[in-house]
């Protein structure tokens, strides 16, 4: 438990020890908040596009001439897709759950020496608290900046595990590679240039965020992560296989919460807001949340990927005409990621600070 201006923020895992069938009122959604199972749409009605990446990259052959079709259309449809024969190494995926689950799993004293401070998003506890009022989410973060280099805090870089740095590092490195490459594909997709989106990015922002869920006994009542947009550009997100629920990653589309099902060694891509600004809106931003489950825990490794602090940030000339006039104004990337995380998640508000009336 943590005292501060935004009130007692407890440690969720620790709530869950001592006990295990208790829920706080902070953490008890309003009734049009809470994750009804019965207004999901049924599983196995209607599946997340799955695109091959090597596929894409083939280029002008058929198949990927196909593919690419494919990805405009999970771009535009839904702003969602699963990626597969992505590049990085299965087994490095593994490892990266395994030190996560090992970080998670530490003693909580081990775990808050390396501590996210009130309003800021690196580090061990709850991101985005800002009042007492709030409801909070049934989940721990872990977050760092990964790159570029002046973005990290080392003294937030645990030292247990031994291999965890290491193994960030690495599997940063390959994600960076899929992200830069999924990027020249949504640009050939919208018609431009392979370069065209990542020559506006300057270097680009990586930063990656570990989300531990520990079960709930009345997950009815919780969520474990508000519904919200990322303010990336791109989101590659790592959730392992786990039996038939409802529970995990879901989607908002079409007015209805859609559940993402795992796929083993596949990627969950999602575009954020700065892909919504860039494209002018032709790709949008989805809003999505993550629910909690009554007997188990869920892991998702989560990748930001977006433009340096330092870029201006607006609509791709080559997208607005008469039909397509402009839809945000051109602002500054650094003063976006400030406004982003001074707010608590809620749906797709921070784009407010972009659209044009
Ligand atoms: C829900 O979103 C986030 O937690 C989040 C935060 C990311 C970041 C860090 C964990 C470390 C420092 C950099 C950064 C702010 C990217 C979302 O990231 C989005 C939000 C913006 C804006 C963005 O660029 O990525
Ligand atoms: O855990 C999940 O599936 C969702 C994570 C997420 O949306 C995020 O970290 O931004
Ligand atoms: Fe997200």
């Amino acid at each position: 438990m943590v005292m501060s201006p935004v009130g007692r923020v407890d440690d969720v895992q620790e709530l869950r020890r001592r006990r295990p069938t208790g829920v706080p009122a902070r953490f008890v959604r309003d009734e049009d908040e809470r994750p009804n199972p019965d207004a999901l749409v049924p599983p196995m009605s209607t599946q997340l596009p799955l695109i091959s990446l090597s596929r894409l990259m083939e280029g002008k052959g058929d198949d990927g001439r196909c593919e690419l079709y494919r990805l405009a259309e999970a771009c535009r449809d839904w702003g969602f897709f699963q990626v597969v024969e992505h590049g990085v190494d299965p087994e490095l995926m593994e490892r990266m759950e395994k030190v996560a689950t090992e970080f998670f799993m530490l003693p909580v004293e081990e775990k808050r020496k390396y501590p996210m401070t009130p309003g800021k998003v690196q580090g061990y506890g709850q991101a985005f608290v800002f009042s007492e009022d709030q409801k909070l989410d049934w989940c721990n973060m872990f977050a760092l900046g990964v790159e570029p280099r002046a973005i990290r805090i080392p003294e937030l870089w645990p030292k247990t595990p031994p291999d965890f740095s290491e193994t960030v590092d690495r599997y940063s490195r390959q994600v960076r590679k899929t992200c830069d490459e999924l990027l020249s594909c949504i640009s050939r997709s919208l018609g431009l240039r392979d370069a065209r989106l990542r020559e506006t990015f300057g270097e680009a922002v990586q930063a990656v965020r570990m989300n531990y869920y520990p079960p709930c006994s009345r997950p009815d009542l919780v969520l474990g992560l508000s519904p919200h947009s990322d303010g990336s550009a791109l989101t590659v997100l790592q959730q392992s296989p786990r039996p038939a629920s409802s529970a995990g990653l879901q989607i908002l589309k079409d007015g209805k919460w859609f559940h993402v099902h795992p796929i083993p060694n596949a990627f969950v891509i999602n575009i954020g807001d700065t892909i919504e600004v860039l494209s002018n809106g032709r790709y949008k931003s989805v809003e999505h949340r993550a629910v909690t489950d009554g007997e188990r825990d869920r892991l998702s490794l989560v990748t930001f990927y977006a433009p340096s602090y330092d870029v201006e940030v607006g609509p791709l000339g080559e997208l607005m005409d008469e039909g397509n006039p402009r839809m945000y104004r051109t602002y500054n990337h650094g003063e976006y990621s400030r406004n982003y995380v001074s707010q608590r998640l809620q749906g797709k508000k921070p784009l407010d600070f972009a659209k044009l009336p």
